[in-house]
């Protein structure tokens, strides 16, 4: 181990796969060893959580990062410069002090973000090693289960359908990279039927096909055929994973649904989701209802939750104590990590940890804003997280996170170990999968 005191922090203004400037952040130790990392940027985003700093104000306020860079350059570097990037612990509470506000509004999420993952980074070269070893030590990983969109909506496809993410988990798969090529397999029949179906417009904020449907459930009946297209079981090779982001349509107990016109309440938006539980060989569902919904969230858990998980996105936005709540609630069986929600690495891990505590499934995720950094894909096994949702085939931001990951299981050769069904919180013989070959009958001609 070379010396990890910290002797300059450079922030830099870079582009993210939104044509956005974002930040970029530089440590180098005094023993030599550097590392960088790169701010992601949601569009989806939860209201508690850590806000971006752009020019103007919060990330509701202007496009550029001058403010977060000048952060970086001047209070931050000021702040750290003789720390030791060893103790990442110690820099994120510097970090969140130096801020003082409860999301980052002074710093900016981006800026402490960026510095903080650069830190660990900087760390693990001075060790030696590669990241994911660095966050694991002697301890045993797992490759993660990859959760792949095959089509986009809601925000991150002008709401051309209401649910955000259709994806696509395959927990049945021998390993990692057998799981991303069914994935691969599915993502070109589904966009080979779109197209001769003339629903085919273009890729989405994620990778996934801007679909052209005239239903959220033709967009599922597409994915269960084009599973069976490949040749795999729907529901027993590969299932569905959604990412409703309910918080984007629906408000104090509202939901309006923009493809079907018309608005729900709680107990309908239940009873819809659960008809497509029923249906279809769905494994995951990510924010089905509001953030603002908590008791929805917990009603729609005990319905389901022993068949299905149920992901806290905006609902937990990768804070701890939240966790720690709605696993005493039981309002999510599951909790999204994104580091950037939280501010720094350490209390993403903290909120991964909370979630192991609850026996939840814990899923590192990217942001629709992405771009080559790849950090989270090290965070995904270094800390056993189990599960990876980053976005899909035909955009290389996600790519460079799934090929990363091929890297370390390579890496591992025959030591490498698949978490496949274990990282889902529910028995797999209890999954919701009992209509999925009559799912695919019903829809073939
Ligand atoms: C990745 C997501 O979206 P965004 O980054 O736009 O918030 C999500 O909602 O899970
Ligand atoms: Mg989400």
């Amino acid at each position: 181990m070379t010396d990890t005191t910290i002797i300059r922090l450079h922030g830099r203004r870079v582009w993210d796969s939104r044509g956005r400037p974002t930040v970029e952040a530089e440590v180098t130790l005094a023993g030599g060893a550097s590392g960088r990392a790169i701010a992601p940027a949601g569009a989806s985003t939860g209201s508690g959580e850590a806000l971006d700093l752009r020019d103007g104000g919060s990330s509701f306020g202007g496009l550029d990062v001058h403010q977060a860079l000048a952060a970086i350059n001047h209070d931050i570097a000021a702040a750290l410069i003789g720390m030791n990037a060893g103790d990442q612990g110690a820099i994120d509470a510097r970090l969140v002090a130096l801020d003082g506000t409860p999301q980052r509004r002074r710093l900016g999420g981006n800026a402490i973000v960026a510095t903080s993952m650069a830190v660990l980074h900087a760390a693990a070269a001075a060790a030696g090693q590669p990241l994911w070893r660095h966050l694991a030590g002697s301890g045993p990983v797992r490759m993660p289960l990859p959760e792949v969109q095959i089509f986009g909506g809601g925000a991150h496809a002008a709401r051309r359908v209401d649910v955000q993410d259709f994806m696509i988990m395959c927990p049945a798969a021998a390993s990692f990279s057998e799981a991303l090529e069914w994935t691969a397999e599915v993502y070109r029949a589904a966009g080979a039927r779109m197209k001769q179906a003339g629903k085919l417009q273009g890729v989405a904020d994620e990778g996934g096909y801007w679909p052209a449907f005239d239903s959220n459930e033709q967009a599922l009946d597409t994915l269960v055929l084009a599973i069976a297209d490949t040749g795999l079981r729907p529901g027993t090779d590969a299932g569905i994973s959604l990412d409703i982001a309910a918080s984007e349509f629906g408000r104090e107990g509202r939901y309006t649904l923009a493809l079907d016109r018309r608005t729900l309440d709680t107990e309908q938006m239940i009873a819809m989701l659960g008809g497509w539980l029923d249906h279809y060989p769905i494994l995951s569902i990510e924010d089905p209802l509001a953030e603002d919904d908590a008791h929805g969230f917990a009603q729609f858990t005990a319905t389901y939750g022993r068949r299905c998980q149920i992901i806290g996105d905006d609902l937990l936005v990768t804070n701890a104590d939240r966790v720690a709540a709605a696993a005493a609630s039981a309002s999510a069986n599951a909790v999204l990590v994104k580091p950037n929600q939280a501010g720094t690495v350490s209390e993403a891990h903290a909120a991964l940890l909370a979630g192991k505590r609850a026996g939840f499934g814990t899923i590192v995720s990217a942001r629709s804003g992405e771009s080559e950094d790849v950090t989270i894909a090290h965070l995904a096994v270094g800390w056993d997280a189990g599960q990876l949702k980053v976005g899909s085939f035909a955009r290389s931001e996600r790519m460079a996170k799934w090929n990363e990951v091929l890297r370390i299981e390579e890496s591992l050769g025959k030591s490498a170990r698949f978490s496949g069904w274990s990282a889902l919180p529910f028995q797999p013989q209890a999954r919701s999968a009992g209509s999925a070959s009559q799912a695919v009958k019903e829809l073939t001609p």
